[in-house]
């Protein structure tokens, strides 16, 4: 393939560094505006190589199907709403996990026309109950697809219930820089206008898609592309059920069509220092509630049950209420490490504010919410890590 490199394209925002961004295009005789494409290979601020490509730097080109070899795409499914089946097209009632791999794929011929489609059927459950079994197992079989050369991308269903917990725990433990792209449904299958069919010929368009390498474990629901660190379900019931709320969206995908406005500014896959090889179980991390007047024997409860980790989904900035906050500083002073997240969905929770992190041995959430930054501590406890090598974890993924 011809790789024309252009130089010195410059993408400064008001109140940022001037960024400017080496591109290589992958249409040597762009035929239209269209057939242009870019990769960014390396971000360089102030003459200084970043190795965490920027957020919002520069808007890449739609990409453009029609003119790109058909890739292979292997859809790995594990069952949700996507491949739910109810009694009746306008029934609210239904099961997840009734429709094959096979057969969610078949019910969109169209998607061969955009990539080669495989399936493989890793699982065929509801998300509530995907287990860290099943998502290891998952990305040891991404990883191992992902060596393939043939393989260009993995595309994932999965409920939508916990898809961002697998999601970041995907993106912390995937090694590679194909494009992994997750999705799945609000509607069951069998319900009129099922948003299904349509997600699912959208992930894949984005698996097939080379923009979407090396951005980390990407969701792909309602024509949105989120990114794992960033999104989170917000409606138990809508089709616009996603957000990213705290550094927007990755892009958008219309009728396979995408489009890209940032890449992740965090740590994942490729260059995360997490490893699942070997890994059968994962230690025990909690997550305790807060609400007014909470019981804090909830603390006692968990440090008794073995709980190596609590995550606190704290009221506000990762508040507590004194009695809590005292169980929780004897539990930390014990080894058991405390995390502050939030019960808000969105804004950071920082270090030392209402609380003394520094004095009780606590680790702030920063960005992550609790389930997320539970599964971050789940892995971080793999290997004895110190107090302030695990406040980096937070800060870096
Ligand atoms: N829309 C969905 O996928 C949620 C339903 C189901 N509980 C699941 O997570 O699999």
């Amino acid at each position: 393939m011809a790789r024309n490199l252009v130089k010195g394209k410059i993408a400064a925002q008001p109140g940022q560094h001037l960024i400017a961004i080496v591109c290589t295009s992958l249409d040597n005789k762009p035929k239209s505006a269209f057939a242009l494409r870019f990769v960014v290979n390396a971000l360089y601020c102030d003459g200084k190589k970043v190795h965490r490509p920027d957020m919002g730097a520069s808007r890449m080109q739609a990409n453009h199907n029609d003119s790109r070899k058909k890739e292979q795409v292997v859809v790995l499914a594990t069952g949700g709403t996507i491949a739910g089946a109810a009694e009746s097209a306008t029934r609210a009632d239904y099961t997840s996990g009734r429709v094959t791999v096979d057969a969610m794929i078949g019910g969109v011929p169209q998607i061969q026309e955009i990539a080669h489609v495989r399936g493989e059927q890793l699982a065929n459950v509801g998300s509530q109950d995907i287990t860290f079994a099943i998502m290891i197992a998952l990305a040891n079989r991404i990883n191992d697809l992902l060596a393939d050369k043939d393989v260009h991308g993995v595309a994932v269903t999965h409920g939508t219930d916990t898809m961002e917990e697998t999601a970041y725990f995907l993106n912390l433990t995937v090694a590679n820089r194909k494009p992994v792209v997750m999705t799945g449904a609000m509607r069951p299958a069998t319900a009129i206008s099922a948003d299904g069919p349509l997600n699912l010929y959208n992930a894949v368009a984005v698996a097939a898609d080379p923009q979407a390498a090396e951005c980390g474990v990407l969701v792909v629901m309602n024509d949105r592309i989120h990114g794992a660190h960033s999104l989170t379900k917000t409606n138990t019931t809508s089709v616009e059920t996603f957000i990213s709320p705290i550094n927007g969206l990755i892009g958008t995908v219309n009728y396979g069509r995408s489009e890209y406005f940032r890449r992740p500014f965090r740590r994942h896959t490729f260059n995360s220092e997490f490893s699942i090889e070997g890994v059968s179980e994962l230690p025990r991390v909690d997550i305790v509630y807060a609400c007014a007047d909470m019981p804090p024997d909830l603390i006692d409860a968990s440090v008794d049950r073995g709980a190596r980790g609590i995550v606190i989904a704290g009221d506000g900035n990762g508040n507590m209420n004194a009695a809590t906050l005292k169980r929780a500083a004897r539990a930390a002073a014990g080894g058991v490490l405390i995390v502050r997240s939030s019960r808000v969905p969105t804004g950071k929770v920082g270090r030392n504010v209402e609380i003394d992190d520094d004095r009780l041995g606590f680790i702030a959430s920063d960005e992550l919410n609790p389930a997320k930054a539970r599964i971050l501590l789940m892995l971080a406890l793999t290997k004895k890590r110190s107090l302030q090598e695990i406040q980096r974890l937070f800060y870096e993924y």
